[in-house]
């Protein structure tokens, strides 16, 4: 039998241990709140911080919303970071990526106060994380590491491959997934669009991770008997539905839970889980800024 990992139920877990972290700190007289920035009008970045901001409600920490004009400058951008750093209600930060093309991305991660950066992309926590001392783990990486561990797959002594070598998946979670200190132990092999003969290296492997945003990309026919199946590809391809199209991931979900013993879906995966671990982080970042202890989810 195939274990279909339940990516919502477990996010849902992961939101209940996030509002009794905000009862905690509401019982010291503080507030968690999360800011999303919004630059320009990209349909599904507004999809996903509708989502985020749905789930602070959900879990009683503070949403503060911001959205920037698309044809606002550089400069504008960084100005409502700086207001966002100062601010004592806000202590955990996120910029929507993709930005409009006139914005210089890295400019503005550097920009975010490094003990609010809930994405955990500033160079500061990136250096942290490569170094084994993770402040803020990026949130789909992290979230990945807590479905494995739900399915009760052990990675120490594995072979795990990862197709696509991301700043905000690939590489972090290479890192993560190498080191002692995560109970990760395995060793790991990044793969990407350059690789010779990817088939012999995701066949040989014990874990598949597929982030090369690539529809259906991993096929069953790529894979081990009783392989763990980790699909982080979140892809809108056009179809014949309500919304004019479909989210399909980076497996070919039909083939490859022929062969996997354990397979993550979607939709209801990874994507869940990333946004939990956003509210994770932004616990994080709270008790980090003010001393309080409360309990991690
Ligand atoms: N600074 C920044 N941080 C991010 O974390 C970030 C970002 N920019 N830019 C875009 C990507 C994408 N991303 C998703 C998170 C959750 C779902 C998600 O929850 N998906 C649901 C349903 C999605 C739907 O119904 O459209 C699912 O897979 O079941 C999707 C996509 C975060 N991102």
């Amino acid at each position: 039998m195939t274990d279909v990992i339940d990516g919502n139920a477990l996010a849902d877990q992961v939101f209940d241990g996030v509002s009794d972290a905000v009862d905690e700190f509401e019982a010291e007289g503080v507030t968690p709140g999360l800011a999303t920035v919004i630059m320009g009008e990209d349909p599904a970045s507004q999809t996903y911080v509708n989502m985020k901001q749905r789930d602070c409600e959900k879990a009683g920490v503070n949403g503060v919303h911001v959205e920037v004009d698309g044809d606002a400058s550089q400069d504008d951008l960084l100005d409502t970071v700086a207001d966002l750093n100062d601010r004592d209600d806000v202590h955990g930060i996120l910029v929507q990526t993709p930005l409009p093309d006139h914005v210089d991305e890295r400019e503005v991660m550097n920009a975010i106060d490094p003990i609010k950066d809930a994405d955990g992309f500033h160079p500061e926590n990136v250096g942290r994380l490569v170094a084994g001392e993770a402040r803020f783990k990026p949130c789909t990486p992290h979230g990945v590491q807590r479905m494995l561990a739900h399915a009760d797959v052990d990675t120490e002594g594995k072979d795990v491959v990862i197709v696509g070598r991301s700043n905000i998946v690939g590489k972090p979670l290479a890192n993560l997934l190498m080191q002692k200190a995560d109970d990760g132990n395995a060793t790991v092999t990044v793969c990407h669009s350059r690789t010779t003969d990817l088939e012999a290296k995701t066949k040989a492997a014990d874990v598949v991770v597929a982030a090369a945003g690539l529809p259906e990309f991993v096929t069953g026919d790529m894979l081990s008997e009783g392989a763990v199946v980790i699909d982080v590809g979140i892809n809108r391809v056009d179809a014949d539905t309500e919304k004019g199209y479909e989210l399909v991931g980076d497996v070919d979900f039909e083939s490859a839970s022929e062969k996997a013993s354990v397979i993550s879906p979607v939709p209801g995966g990874v994507g869940p889980m990333t946004r939990a671990m956003l509210l994770y982080n932004t616990i994080k970042a709270t008790r980090l800024q003010t001393g309080v202890d409360a309990t991690l989810p």
